[in-house]
C-alpha cells in the first residue's frame, strides 16, 4: 500500500485517480452492453449477405491485447474494382463458409451501402435499437469515403476473405500461400506492391496495442516478401486518429509504472521498425492523419495524400510530447518555427500546407486519389527493384544513427509524461466526452 501510495504521490494525484476509476467504472457498465451474445446480432446481416453456415459470434470483441494473430493471409487485390468486380465479391460473400465474425460483417455492411449509396444520410437509430445503430455507425464512420473507393475496399475485404477460407480446401501458388494472420489490418499484395490498410473504420484506425504489434509483424514480412513496394494506408473515412487513448485505460494505479515502461518499449520498438525498413515505404494518406500516424510520415519515402486529409499532432493537448522521431525531423524539414506550431502548438495543416512544408510528396483529389495513386505505384513498382532498395537505404543510412538516438529519447520522455496529471486529465476529458454522449 506504502509502495502505490507513494506512486501515486510522485505521479498520479489521488484524487484524479478515484475520478478516473470512477470514470472508467461507469464507461464498462456503458460498454457491457455491446458485449450482448448475439443471436440477435446475426440475423440481420444473413438478410443481407444470404444464408450461410456462419457461427454465432459476438459483434464487438474485445481485441486490445498483445495477442500474436491467429491467422492471417495475404491475397490478391483488385486495386481498382470495377462494377463487375464489386458484383462477382457480393456473390463471393453468399458462398463464404466460415463465418467472418461480426466486426467484418459491420465492415461489408458498411462499405456495400457506401458502394451503392454513398454516404449515411438516414436518420442515426435510437440508442436501444443496438443493431441497427452498429450497422448506422459502421456506415456513418465512411464519411464521404468516395463510392468508387468503398467499392474497391469492399472487394479487397472480401477477396481477403475468399481466399482465407479457401486455403483449407485448395493447394494455392506459392504468391498466393497463406502466411499468418491479423485481425486489425488487411495485408495483400500485388503487381510487386504489398499494401498494409489499417482496417479499424469505426475507430478511425486508433492504434490498439495489438495494432502496434500487428504493424510491426505486417512491416516484418513486407520487408522479406518478393515485393518491390510497401504501402501503408487506411480503411475508411480517417488514416488514422493516433494512438487510440483506451491504451490507457483498464490499467490500475500500481500497474501504471510497468505499463509506462512497456508502452514505452512498443513505441520505440513501432518507430523503429520504420527507421530500418529496407524497401521503398510509401504512405497513401486517405484521410485525416492524428497524432503518431502524422509524426512517422517523416520516415517514408513518399507521402500521397487526398485532399481531404489534414495533418494535426496534438500533443500538448494530452499532455503529451512528439514522436515519431518528429522532434528531430519536423524542424529539419519546415524549420523551427513551422515544427513548433504543429508539435508543440497542435496547429492542424491542410494537405496542401502539408505538401508546402515537404512532409507530403503530392496531393491528389479525393475523387480520383486511389486511381491515381496507385497507377502511379504501379509504374514505379516495375522499375528494378534492387536499384530502388539500394538507393533508399543510402539516403536514409546517412541519419540512421541520429533517428535511433532520437526515437530512444523520445520514447524515454513519453514514459514519463504518461505518469503526469496533465496526461490522465486529458485522456479523461476524452473519455468523459464519450461517455457523456
Ligand atoms: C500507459 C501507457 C501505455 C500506452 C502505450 C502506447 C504506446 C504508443 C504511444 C504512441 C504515442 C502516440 C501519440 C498520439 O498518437 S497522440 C494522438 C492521439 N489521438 C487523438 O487525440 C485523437 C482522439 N480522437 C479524436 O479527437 C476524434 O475521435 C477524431 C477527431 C479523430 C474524430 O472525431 P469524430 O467526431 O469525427 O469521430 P468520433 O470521435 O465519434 O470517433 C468515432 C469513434 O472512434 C473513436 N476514436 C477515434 N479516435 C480515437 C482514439 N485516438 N482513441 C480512442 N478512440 C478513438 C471514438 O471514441 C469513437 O468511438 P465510439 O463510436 O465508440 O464513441
Amino acid at each position: 500500500m506504502a509502495g502505490v501510495t507513494g506512486r501515486l504521490v510522485r505521479g498520479w494525484c489521488p484524487r484524479a485517480v478515484r475520478r478516473l476509476s470512477l470514470l472508467l467504472t461507469s464507461i464498462l457498465q456503458c460498454l457491457s452492453f455491446t458485449f450482448l451474445p448475439v443471436a440477435k446480432f446475426t440475423q440481420p446481416f444473413r438478410n443481407h449477405f444470404g444464408n450461410h453456415c456462419w457461427e454465432r459470434r459476438n459483434l464487438f470483441c474485445p481485441s486490445s491485447s498483445l495477442q500474436v494473430p491467429a491467422q492471417l493471409h495475404m491475397s490478391k487485390t483488385a486495386m481498382g474494382a470495377s462494377q463487375k468486380d464489386f458484383e462477382s465479391a457480393m456473390n463471393q460473400v453468399k458462398l463464404l463458409e466460415k463465418d467472418p465474425g461480426n466486426e467484418v460483417k459491420l465492415k461489408l455492411y458498411a462499405l456495400y451501402k457506401q458502394a451503392t449509396e454513398g454516404p449515411c444520410s438516414t436518420p442515426k437509430p435510437g440508442v436501444f435499437d443496438l443493431i441497427n445503430k452498429a450497422k448506422w455507425d459502421a456506415w456513418n464512420a465512411l464519411g464521404n469515403l468516395p463510392k468508387e473507393t468503398a467499392r474497391q475496399n469492399y472487394v479487397d475485404l472480401v477477396s481477403g476473405l475468399s481466399s482465407s477460407s479457401d486455403s483449407s480446401s485448395q493447394v494455392k501458388p506459392e504468391a498466393d500461400r497463406e502466411q499468418a494472420g491479423y485481425e486489425t489490418l488487411v495485408m495483400t499484395s500485388e503487381d510487386g506492391i504489398t499494401k498494409i490498410m489499417l482496417n479499424r473504420p469505426t475507430k478511425m484506425n486508433a492504434l490498439t496495442t495489438q495494432m502496434y504489434q500487428e504493424i510491426m509483424l505486417a512491416l516484418e514480412a513486407a520487408s522479406k516478401d518478393d515485393s518491390t513496394i510497401t504501402v501503408l494506408t487506411g480503411n475508411g473515412s480517417y488514416f488514422s486518429s493516433g494512438n487510440d487513448l483506451t491504451n490507457f485505460t483498464h490499467i490500475s494505479p500500481d500497474e501504471i509504472e510497468e505499463k509506462a515502461r512497456r508502452g514505452a518499449i512498443l513505441l520505440r520498438d513501432f518507430v523503429g521498425c520504420f527507421i530500418d525498413f529496407p524497401k521503398p515505404l510509401v504512405a497513401a494518406v486517405n484521410g485525416p492523419a492524428v497524432g503518431i500516424s502524422v509524426t512517422i510520415l517523416r520516415l517514408f519515402d513518399l507521402v500521397y495524400a487526398s485532399d481531404r486529409a489534414t495533418f494535426h499532432t496534438p500533443f500538448s493537448h494530452l499532455g503529451q510530447t512528439p514522436e515519431g522521431c518528429s522532434s528531430y525531423t519536423f524542424p529539419k524539414l519546415m524549420g523551427p518555427g513551422k515544427a513548433a506550431e504543429m508539435l508543440i502548438f497542435g496547429k492542424k495543416l491542410t494537405a496542401a500546407e502539408a505538401c508546402a512544408q515537404g512532409l507530403v510528396t503530392e496531393v491528389f483529389p479525393d475523387s480520383t486519389f486511389q486511381k491515381e495513386v496507385w497507377t502511379r505505384l504501379k509504374a514505379y513498382s516495375k522499375l528494378p527493384r534492387n536499384a530502388l532498395r539500394i538507393s533508399k537505404q543510402m539516403i536514409r543510412n546517412h541519419e540512421k544513427e541520429k533517428l535511433h538516438a532520437t526515437n530512444a529519447e523520445e520514447s524515454r520522455i513519453l514514459q514519463e509524461r504518461w505518469l503526469s496529471d496533465e496526461c490522465m486529465n486529458a485522456i479523461m476529458n476524452f473519455l468523459s466526452r464519450k461517455a457523456k454522449m
